[in-house]
């Protein structure tokens, strides 16, 4: 099959400082793949890199065999990627509709009903401020509004930080059910039991190079070199 998202040897820096030093990694349609890597290591900057987010980048980008790296900035979402950051960019003091709405929704894209199927409390909660909500509200919030954009491609910066597990697992659950619905995510975890009960495929990242990768069936036997990878 081919690739949905193809990365080859992807380069990036913040300012003068060199940070990512070749990233190779794809993702099929569908798949859900995590990269996994400790404090520093590169993954928020891979996802900034995808989104040109970052002041300088090198290499290849393509999306469903599109180039993304030539395009400006406001097109990439356009063509399919729906980033969920790690701050979760919730807007405190508008309320969750207005939020919502921060976003355009595009044909594809979900509509409020299909939203509120995946997120039942969000619909409760619509004329709340943004910063009335749990953390775990609020990460519902983010990937809400992504998805009225119709993404291919769910980028999502380590979605259970600070939740209580219950809410992981509730965050786990809706994501599980956006995979069954065919949508392909690249996922940066440091929580690995999540991580595992999700992705299909792994990426090991360290100091801005990819040093492995493996699938869900191999994790037993690269357990070690995981927890070597993430410091733990
Ligand atoms: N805005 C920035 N300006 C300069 N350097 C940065 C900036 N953001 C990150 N860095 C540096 O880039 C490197 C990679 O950071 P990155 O945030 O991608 O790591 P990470 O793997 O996502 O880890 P974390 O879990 O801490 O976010 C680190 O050395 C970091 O200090």
């Amino acid at each position: 099959m081919a690739d949905l998202l193809n990365i080859q040897g992807l380069q990036g820096w913040y300012g003068e400082s060199h940070v990512l030093h070749g990233i190779d990694l794809t993702v099929r349609p569908g798949e859900t793949v995590a990269l996994i890597g400790r404090n520093g290591a590169g993954k928020t900057t891979t996802l900034r890199a995808l989104m040109k987010l970052l002041d300088r980048r090198a290499g290849r980008i393509e999306l469903d065999g599109q180039d993304l790296m030539a395009l400006p900035r406001h097109k990439v979402a356009g063509r399919g990627l729906g980033y969920v950051p790690e701050e979760r960019g919730i807007f405190t003091s508008l309320s969750v509709a207005e939020n919502l709405r921060l976003l355009p929704r595009t044909g594809k894209g979900m509509d409020d009903a299909q939203i509120f199927e995946f997120f039942p409390n969000l619909r409760e909660r619509l004329s709340s401020d943004g910063g009335k909500l749990s953390g775990g509200e609020q990460q519902m919030l983010a990937i809400a509004r992504v998805l009225r954009t119709g993404p291919r491609l769910l980028l999502l910066d380590e979605p259970t930080e600070g939740l209580a597990p219950v809410i992981v697992q509730r965050i786990g659950q809706m994501l599980r059910a956006l995979k069954d619905q065919g949508l392909a995510m690249l996922l940066v975890e440091q929580n690995l039991s999540f991580a595992r009960a999700l992705a299909d495929r792994f990426y090991l990242i360290e100091n801005g190079r990819i040093t492995g990768s493996f699938d869900r069936s191999e994790f037993e036997a690269h357990a070690d070199r995981v927890a070597a990878t993430v410091g733990v």
